[in-house]
């Protein structure tokens, strides 16, 4: 029933992990057939030099940056056109092999983790920046194609491209995993900056979501098939081209940094600075033990409390009151320290350590790696849940600092944890299992940008319901039928 990879997994862990792996990896598993004679056909499809089966090439595309175990590919193969990607999936999908699309393996949910081996199709050779339409405020990119390298190419436009995710991960993964970051309170997640995508489908068909070359803000034609690709983890289909939206770089940015003696007034703050229809840019939250990591490792100096971190984006008339009104409302709530970064260089530090802040929560515990959490609740309920969470937190008697993207009621854990302390990792996933269960109590999600991946299918059941889970999978078989794309992530 298991696949080579996950019994060693499961010989290797801790009884006492037993039942939730169990239910994690209890997808039937088909055997991969990636034989010699299969490994000449992709060797004949893409040339010899873009297949890989070396443990090294299968080891680094086999796990992304999560807690999950590795799941190691049975080949590797790097395609460097749509053609490449297109008869790539037709061999597979003839074969019934696996297929799993791989961008930069920035994931956190185990995207990218073979559970049932089969081939591994790294798109990042095909990085080509195709168009920019700068009147358009839009943009085309290969999947190749990395953020931060798209924003340098930008540069010059007086544009950029405003999903940031602390990792540098391709725009096609981004549209893959429906990533956001600390701009979204702004600008949005990747859901409404996609205009459209070419996807090579398991077959080796080609479609264009809105159709071939268009690139609209708005339409009204039929379903809304963009939309369903963005977020679909690599079980449908591959990206191959991704249209994006973009904006002008603001003639004026604000960063700023506060502190409060509670949640609830940080929040109490956020909700208001919202409520007065303030454009922030970035709203984030950061707790006391967050403030401390983020000390240590990045040299700074904060006090040592409840945060905010805000960024102010505008023309330069009428910022200086927008960082008035919210200046007054942090008073109001009993806020304190208030200090401005207004030079590129001092704001560009504050980010970079913000970004950071995963491997500053590691530094706590040496030896440790990160196990992440992420869910998504209504505003009003976010004080309550983070309160709830560091009761949680404090009661398990681990290291649990706390970051959000307070201003879209999104916030994360950073368990420090070394992964052979088996009694710790399994706190830590109660915990987070715990989380994801009283967001979705309080009308909310078990995530709100790291997708479900290996980690989190048992929950989608319970936030959408048998139903709703089992309107998904009708889906996916309509695209994939022989359920090559990605098996074992998003459904059970
Ligand atoms: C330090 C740090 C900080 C953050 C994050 C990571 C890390 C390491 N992330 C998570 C991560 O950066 C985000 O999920 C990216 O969108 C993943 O993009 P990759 O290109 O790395 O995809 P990766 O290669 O990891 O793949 C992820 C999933 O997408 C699929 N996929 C990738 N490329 C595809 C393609 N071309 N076609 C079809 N499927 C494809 C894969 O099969 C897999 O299921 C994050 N995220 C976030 O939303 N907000 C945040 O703030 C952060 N912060
Ligand atoms: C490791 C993650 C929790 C990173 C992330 O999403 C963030 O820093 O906002
Ligand atoms: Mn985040």
């Amino acid at each position: 029933m298991f696949s080579r990879q996950v019994k060693q997994f499961l010989k290797r862990s801790s009884s006492t992990l037993w039942p939730y792996l169990q239910r994690n990896y209890g997808a039937p598993s088909r055997q991969a057939k990636v034989t010699n004679d299969f490994v000449s056909s992709l060797k004949s499809i893409v040339g010899d030099k873009n297949v890989s089966t070396a443990d090294a090439v299968r080891e680094q595309h086999g796990h992304d940056e999560s807690h999950h175990e590795i799941g190691l590919p049975d080949v590797v193969v790097f395609a460097e056109s749509v053609q490449h990607v297109s008869e790539v999936s037709k061999l597979c999908n003839d074969n019934v092999v696996s297929l799993i699309p791989f961008g930069s393996g920035t994931g956190l949910e185990g995207g990218v983790n073979a559970l049932e081996g089969g081939v591994c199709l790294d798109v990042t050779k095909m990085d080509e920046i195709i168009e920019v339409n700068a009147e358009d405020f839009d943009c085309t990119v290969r999947p190749g194609v990395m953020r931060i390298g798209l924003n340098n190419y930008l540069r010059d436009t007086g544009l950029f491209f405003p999903i940031d995710p602390g990792a540098d991960a391709s725009v096609c993964g981004m549209c893959a995993t429906s990533a956001s970051g600390t701009n979204a309170v702004r600008y949005g997640t990747m859901r409404e900056n996609v205009l459209n995508l070419e996807v090579v489908l398991p077959d080796g068909r080609v479609i264009d979501t809105a159709g071939k070359g268009r690139r609209t803000k708005k339409t009204s034609a039929g379903y809304n098939l963009t939309n369903l690709f963005v977020g679909s983890e690599g079980t449908l289909g591959t990206i191959t081209k991704a249209t994006v939206r973009l904006y002008g770089v603001p003639e004026k940015t604000i960063s700023a940094v506060c502190h409060f003696n509670s949640v609830q007034e940080a929040v109490d703050t956020v909700v208001q600075v919202l409520q007065c229809g303030i454009p922030m840019a970035k709203l984030e939250f950061l707790d006391d033990v967050a403030i401390e990591a983020f000390n240590k490792f990045s040299k700074f100096d904060m006090t040592v409390a409840q945060s905010l971190f805000l960024e102010f984006h505008g023309p330069a008339l009428g910022l200086e009151d927008q960082f008035n009104t919210v200046k007054e409302l942090i008073d109001m709530n009993n806020g304190f320290g208030l200090k401005t970064a207004i030079e590129a260089d001092e704001r560009n530090k504050l980010w970079k350590a913000r970004h950071e802040m995963v491997w500053a929560c590691c530094s706590l515990i040496p030896g440790s790696k990160p196990y992440s959490t992420d869910v998504c609740v209504p505003i009003s309920h976010l004080p309550d849940v983070i309160v709830k969470t560091k009761e949680m937190i404090k009661e398990a008697n681990v290291i649990g600092p706390i970051v959000g993207h307070v201003g879209d009621g999104n916030f994360h854990v950073f368990f420090p944890v070394d992964h052979a302390d088996t009694e710790t990792f399994k706190k830590v996933y109660d915990i987070s299992h715990r989380m994801a269960l009283l967001a979705m109590d309080r009308n909310g999600t078990c995530t709100g940008e790291h997708g479900i991946g290996m980690g989190k299918r048992d929950l989608l059941i319970r936030e959408l319901g048998e139903e709703g889970v089992e309107a998904m999978r009708q889906v996916k078989k309509t695209f994939d039928p022989n359920g090559i794309m990605n098996p074992g992530k998003v459904f059970c």
